[in-house]
C-alpha cells in the first residue's frame, strides 16, 4: 500500500489550543487528487527541531511514506525550524518547490516571502514543506503536485496516479 505522511508542526495545535486544520486540509487535497490506493500517516507535533527530524525520519524510514507533506514552522519566528529539520534529514534539496510555492502564494499575500518552505529527498521519500496557514495548503499543493509523481518515480518510489481534472501529472516522454 502506498503511504503518505502528513505532519502538522504547530505548538498550539499540538497542545490542543486550536484544532489542527492544516493536516485535514492536506488529506482532503490528496483525496481529491490521487486515484491510486494510498493511506495516510498523520501526526501533529510542536515546533521542536529534534522532534521534527525524528518524526520525518520515522515517516520515511520506518513507516515507508514515499511522500511526506509538512505544514507550519516555515517562517522567520524563533521557533520556526521546519526547513532546518527538513534540510538536516535530506540528502538532496529541491529548491524549485519552495521557489514555485512562494511565487504562487505571492499572488494572494505579500507575506508569502516570509516562508522559507523547501523540499528534499530522503532515501526513497520526497518531503515538501507548506506554510502553517490552512488557506496556503491547496494553493501550494496545486502548484507543485504536477511534478510530484515523476519525482517519486525518479527516487524509486511507487507509481502515483492523479485525477487529471484536478492535477495532471507531468511525466516527460509520456
Ligand atoms: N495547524 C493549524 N491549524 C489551524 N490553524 C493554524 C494551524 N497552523 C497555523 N494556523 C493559523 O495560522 C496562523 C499563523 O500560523 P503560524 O504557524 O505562524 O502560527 P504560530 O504563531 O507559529 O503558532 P503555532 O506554532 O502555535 O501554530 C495561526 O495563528 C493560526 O491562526
Ligand atoms: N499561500 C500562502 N502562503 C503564505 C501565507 C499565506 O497566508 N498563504 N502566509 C505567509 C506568512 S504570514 C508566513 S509568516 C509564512 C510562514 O508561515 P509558517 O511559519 O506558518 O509556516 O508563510 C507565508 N506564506
Amino acid at each position: 500500500m502506498i503511504r503518505i505522511g502528513v505532519l502538522t508542526v504547530s505548538d498550539r495545535a499540538s497542545r490542543g489550543e486550536y484544532p489542527d486544520k492544516g493536516g485535514p486540509a492536506i488529506l482532503e487535497f490528496l483525496k481529491d487528487v490521487l486515484t491510486c490506493a494510498w493511506e495516510p500517516h498523520a501526526l501533529v507535533i510542536p515546533d521542536e527541531q529534534e522532534h521534527i527530524e525524528a518524526t520525518l525520519k520515522a515517516m520515511c524510514d520506518d513507516e515507508g511514506c514515499c511522500f511526506v507533506v509538512t505544514t507550519g514552522g516555515t517562517g522567520p519566528a524563533r521557533r520556526d525550524v521546519t526547513p532546518e529539520a527538513t534540510e538536516a534529514v535530506c540528502e538532496k534539496m529541491l529548491p524549485g518547490f519552495g521557489e514555485l510555492m512562494r511565487a504562487v502564494s505571492l499572488k494572494s499575500v505579500p507575506t508569502a516571502i516570509l516562508s522559507r518552505q523547501t523540499a528534499g529527498i530522503r532515501g526513497r521519500s520526497l518531503i515538501v514543506n507548506l506554510p502553517g496557514k490552512p488557506s496556503a495548503i491547496r494553493e501550494c499543493l496545486l502548484a507543485v503536485m504536477p511534478a510530484v509523481p515523476y519525482c517519486v518515480d525518479l527516487i524509486g518510489g511507487p507509481y502515483l496516479t492523479t485525477n487529471e481534472a484536478v492535477v495532471k501529472a507531468f511525466r516527460p516522454g509520456q
